[in-house]
């Protein structure tokens, strides 16, 4: 996809998320998501790239799901488990993938929160997501996640760290949009490097090939 819908644009999750079901009825087995976020790890720095590891569906805490409703069987069961929603081989496939390409003082693991916008964080909002374990945080991503794992794809998740949060009243940076296109624009290749050298090895999993 060339970019994605966001809940905050005013689609419901049913359209955000219908692009996946799509995807399974072609036949894709594996969905591969990028993100913008911003960093809440005080360890982050602008312009890492953020393995996810794992993530925190706030919407979801407050119903706005993409699995309310009637189940539909024909794609997956009505209580799907999310425990494992991020492949642990690809994670571990983009580890020695970015020791390789010598990325590994900007790439790192984490949690991803999402968050529905359009505003960024107040500081006492980025305090509590930080309390309860997010790394980072952003508007996108985890809907289309769930959906996948709904329906049996296997999912692998990048999230760029396009700026820091701001966690202190004393911080005089605002977070804009335009440091996130900036940002985005200056990792873009060293992402589509990952992502091209993970898809030409990801097969070799399926096949049982050792893949160092
Ligand atoms: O679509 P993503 O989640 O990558 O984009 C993030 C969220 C907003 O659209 C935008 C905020 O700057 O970046
Ligand atoms: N919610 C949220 N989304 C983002 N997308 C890129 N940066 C951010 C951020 O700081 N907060």
């Amino acid at each position: 996809m060339q970019g994605r819908f966001h809940l905050y644009e005013g689609y419901s999750l049913c359209k955000v998320t219908f692009p996946v079901r799509i995807f399974k009825l072609l036949g894709v087995e594996t969905l591969i998501v990028t993100n913008a976020s911003g960093g809440l790890c005080p360890d982050f720095k602008v312009g890492d790239i953020m393995l996810i590891k794992d993530h925190i569906n706030l919407p979801g805490f407050a119903g706005q799901h993409p699995l309310c409703g009637p189940n539909d069987e024909r794609f997956g069961i009505r209580f799907p488990c999310m425990s494992d929603a991020y492949n642990k081989d690809l994670r571990k496939l983009a580890l020695e993938i970015s020791q390789e390409l010598n990325y590994t003082n900007f790439v790192r693991e984490g949690v991803y929160c999402m968050v529905s916008g359009p505003n960024f964080e107040t500081i006492a909002e980025a305090r509590m997501l930080q309390i309860l374990g997010c790394d980072s945080v952003g508007m996108s991503t985890v809907p289309e996640v769930t959906v996948a794992k709904h329906c049996g794809l296997r999912v692998f998740g990048l999230s760029l760290i396009t700026n820091k949060v701001s966690l202190d009243y004393s911080r005089e940076e605002k977070v804009n949009h335009e440091e996130v296109l900036e940002i985005s624009k200056m990792r873009a290749e060293h992402l589509q490097m990952m992502v091209n050298t993970l898809i030409a090895r990801a097969h070799l999993l399926d096949e049982g090939i050792n893949v160092n």
